[in-house]
């Protein structure tokens, strides 16, 4: 794994101000996206030498007219400044609660720190705007942002579930205002949990492709929204794509469900698509470790590489990574660790042969057989593949073999 001939580098976002975004209260276990993610996560970058590898990004906050790329003013004053400017804002008032736990909110989850969050969640999204802007131009090869708080639950004029502003968000509407080259974002989001802010700001916009694949269960999974048959509006039709999982966790969905996801829904259209550049909305909340409430799939931190080194084939490879979800440890130390070797270029940790030759669950084969059904029409490439959606890994890849031979 020498270094790249070109010097062209992945990037990696890291600044130790996102850790100071806490609860006054201090108690970790009421509040499950605590900066231990992020120290953790940070830890294993440098102790297994993958950050030394890396261009190591100069970190800066986003600008409130960046944020108000996406978010209207009031939201970006409200929730990126400090006190003394709030006060200006009647919303101010409104906005916050009390929790249990004595700290405060925007709402019972998403804890609010009068001295840190603002600066924490104006850094976080600064760090995927540079890591994208990096990319877009060649200066970085890819690139991984360890960031938070998270934001792909953040509205134009919403903050919830953990998220204040949409980092994502953000960076890809200021590419397609500042780099007239980029005419297409691919947005992946594969945190377990829909992204109801993405897919809210780019619903009209034909030029983002929001594609997520999240645990749905008909509605009663957080944060709710993410139907598949949520495909966009106006001019935007067709540029939302939802695999909105369903059947509970019986049996818990896991690697052999996310390849065949990949292989016929994600990677066809994608290719379709023809985006300039990725942007993956990286919670790692579908891994295994994950109890139900915050995700109880099975995912194994092999196939989030696979998945990274797939979405590599598209845009150049100008594929940008940005933390959002994931609160096991070790299951997020091991996944961001496969997610930066895939993009260093390091050759792949195995999924298990087990996975690789186990077809999707039922309920997962009824999932993207509707999902092919109510895409087909905005994304015809998907019907090709729609018959193989039951073959596990190695029995497509036999089919694809034998349909080759037939043919030459
Ligand atoms: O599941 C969520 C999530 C909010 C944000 C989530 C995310 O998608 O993982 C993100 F945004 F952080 F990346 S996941 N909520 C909020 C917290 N929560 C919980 C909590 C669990 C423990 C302590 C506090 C809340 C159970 N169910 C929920 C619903
Ligand atoms: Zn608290
Ligand atoms: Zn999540």
């Amino acid at each position: 794994n020498g270094s790249p001939l070109n010097g062209i580098k992945t990037g990696l976002a890291f600044d130790s101000m996102m850790l100071k975004h806490a609860c006054v209260c201090g108690d970790n276990s009421s509040h499950p996206e605590h900066s231990g993610r992020l120290q953790s996560i940070w830890a294993r970058l440098v102790e297994t030498n993958l950050a030394s590898r890396c261009d190591r990004l100069r970190s800066r906050k986003a600008t409130q007219e960046e944020l108000q790329v996406v978010h209207t003013e009031a939201h970006a004053m409200l929730f990126g400044t400090n006190q003394i400017n709030r006060q200006k804002i009647e919303a101010s008032r409104a906005s916050f609660v009390r929790l249990a736990c004595g700290g405060v909110g925007v709402d019972l989850d998403t804890t609010w720190n009068e001295n840190h969050t603002a600066s924490a969640a104006r850094m976080a999204a600064g760090c995927v705007i540079d890591l994208a802007f990096k990319t877009a131009k060649g200066d970085n090869k890819n690139g991984f942002a360890v960031v938070r708080p998270p934001g792909h639950h953040a509205e134009s004029g919403l903050a919830m579930g953990f998220c204040f502003f949409n980092s994502i968000a953000v960076a890809a509407r200021l590419l397609r205002l500042k780099m007239p080259e980029i005419r297409r974002v691919l947005i992946v989001d594969w945190d377990v949990h829909h992204g109801n802010g993405t897919q809210q700001i780019f619903y009209d916009d034909p030029s983002v492709l929001y594609l997520s694949i999240h645990r749905h269960d008909d509605g009663n999974f957080f944060p709710g929204t993410g139907g598949s048959t949520e495909c966009g509006t106006g001019s935007g039709l067709g540029f939302n794509v939802n695999i909105a999982w369903s059947g509970g966790l019986t049996p818990p969905l896991g690697d052999a469900e996310y390849l065949a996801a990949f292989r016929t829904i994600v990677v066809p259209i994608a290719r379709e698509f023809s985006p300039d550049i990725v942007l993956v909305s990286a919670g790692f909340d579908a891994a295994m470790g994950h109890p139900a409430p915050l995700g109880g799939y099975v995912v194994s931190p092999a196939c989030f590489g696979h998945l990274t080194r797939e979405l590599m084939q598209l845009a150049d490879g100008k594929v940008v990574l940005a933390l959002e979800g994931g609160y096991d440890l070790p299951a997020i130390c091991d996944s961001v660790q496969e997610c930066v070797r895939a993009l260093l270029g390091d050759e792949s940790a195995p999924i298990s042969d087990e996975e690789l030759s186990r077809p999707p669950c039922p309920s997962a084969i009824e999932t993207l057989q509707k999902t092919i059904a109510i895409q087909m029409t905005h994304w015809p490439c998907v019907k090709q593949l729609a018959h193989t959606v039951g073959f596990s890994a190695v029995h497509a890849l036999k089919s694809e073999h034998e349909e080759t031979e037939t043919v030459t």
